[in-house]
């Protein structure tokens, strides 16, 4: 008798743990989580001391919400697509883990709550930008530029490169022409990003008839536009010194990545292979991550010594 009256809760709580894991991969948290990455670094770069933490905590939980609810209605519009190609087929949409209702009223609670947050915890200019950028990824790209033209991604990509304009106008209200200059970064580094991954997902993208660079314009064009884009990342990733934004730490932090990532993007260039490209991607996240960190450390070096 003890053992199933304890048994049900127990398969209750199991349950509630399973709902709650397919309704956060719907917010794609990797990608979410580097997202708001970068927009803690506005908040950090924005002020020369320290965030205020209240401020800190609502900006990065409002822009997480609105992001993780962008994503969740990426996977809404694209469950079909998804379902064809293995690398999306294990997303909880095309599992049938979770309805598509559900996933409509998950992704409006949780996108509204977190530009309710932003309008009366931060700012309403925060709120309208991160709404402008989340009609820009869920709308915009999703809907019109992804199916339509090989450009969607540089259009597209100026949906993800809006964090660290969203963290500093979250801490000063204005769009300075720093937080352009991380914008630019972010805009100059989707295309790599991306198109590494697509080079070896090419059948996939050309199966389910997405026109990415790869199936429309072949391997070789795609391969010189890497290239084309990480001469343009390089210089674009000296902006903040040359601005006067950050010091030597950056630089010498900038100038090691991106020769780190112009060697990937030669190499590719010069012999393609799948583990190749596959190699460049997964850099690209450590490219950024290291490069945004960077940013932070050398701001924190000059403002403590
Ligand atoms: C239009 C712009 C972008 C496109 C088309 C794009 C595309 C992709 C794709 C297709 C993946 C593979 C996901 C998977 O295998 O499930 C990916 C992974 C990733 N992207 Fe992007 N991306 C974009 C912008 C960004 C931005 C702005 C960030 C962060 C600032 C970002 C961070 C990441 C991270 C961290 C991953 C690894 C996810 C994982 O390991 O599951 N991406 N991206
Ligand atoms: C409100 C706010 C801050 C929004 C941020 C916008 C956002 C989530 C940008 C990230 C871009 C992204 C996940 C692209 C993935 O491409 P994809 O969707 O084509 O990839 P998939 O094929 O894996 O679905």
């Amino acid at each position: 008798m003890s053992i199933t009256t304890s048994a049900v809760p127990q398969r209750k709580s199991i349950q509630l743990w399973q709902s709650f894991q397919h309704f956060f991969a719907l917010c794609k948290p990797r990608v979410t989580s580097l997202i708001v990455f970068t927009a803690m670094i506005g908040m950090f770069l924005a002020t020369p001391g320290m965030v205020p933490l209240g401020l800190l905590l609502a900006a990065s939980l409002g822009i997480a919400m609105a992001s993780g609810a962008a994503a969740a209605f990426n996977c809404l519009i694209e469950q079909q697509i998804d379902a064809r190609m293995a690398r999306t087929r294990g997303r909880p949409l095309p599992q049938g883990q979770v309805s598509s209702l559900q996933t409509v009223i998950f992704a409006s609670v949780v996108g509204g709550l977190g530009l309710a947050m932003l309008y009366f915890w931060v700012n309403p200019l925060t709120m309208w930008l991160t709404l402008a950028t989340f009609v820009g990824y869920a709308v915009i790209y999703t809907i019109f530029l992804k199916p339509a033209t090989p450009l969607n991604i540089v259009i597209g990509g100026a949906s993800g490169a809006m964090p660290p304009i969203l963290g500093w106008a979250a801490v000063t209200n204005v769009v300075s022409p720093e937080s352009l200059i991380l914008f630019l970064i972010i805009f100059a580094w989707t295309p790599p990003h991306f198109w590494a991954l697509a080079l070896y997902r090419r059948a996939e993208y050309a199966k389910v008839g997405m026109p990415m660079l790869p199936v429309t314009h072949g391997e070789e064009f795609t391969r010189l536009h890497i290239l084309l884009y990480t001469v343009i990342l390089f210089a674009v990733a000296l902006m903040p010194f040359g601005h006067g934004m950050s010091g030597v730490i950056y630089l010498v932090a900038s100038l090691i990545l991106n020769v780190w990532f112009m060697a990937y993007a030669i190499a590719l260039y010069r012999h393609y292979s799948d583990g190749l490209a596959q190699r460049m991607f997964r850099f690209s996240i450590i490219y950024l991550s290291l490069l945004f960190a960077a940013l932070l450390v050398d701001h924190y070096w000059y403002f403590t010594w």
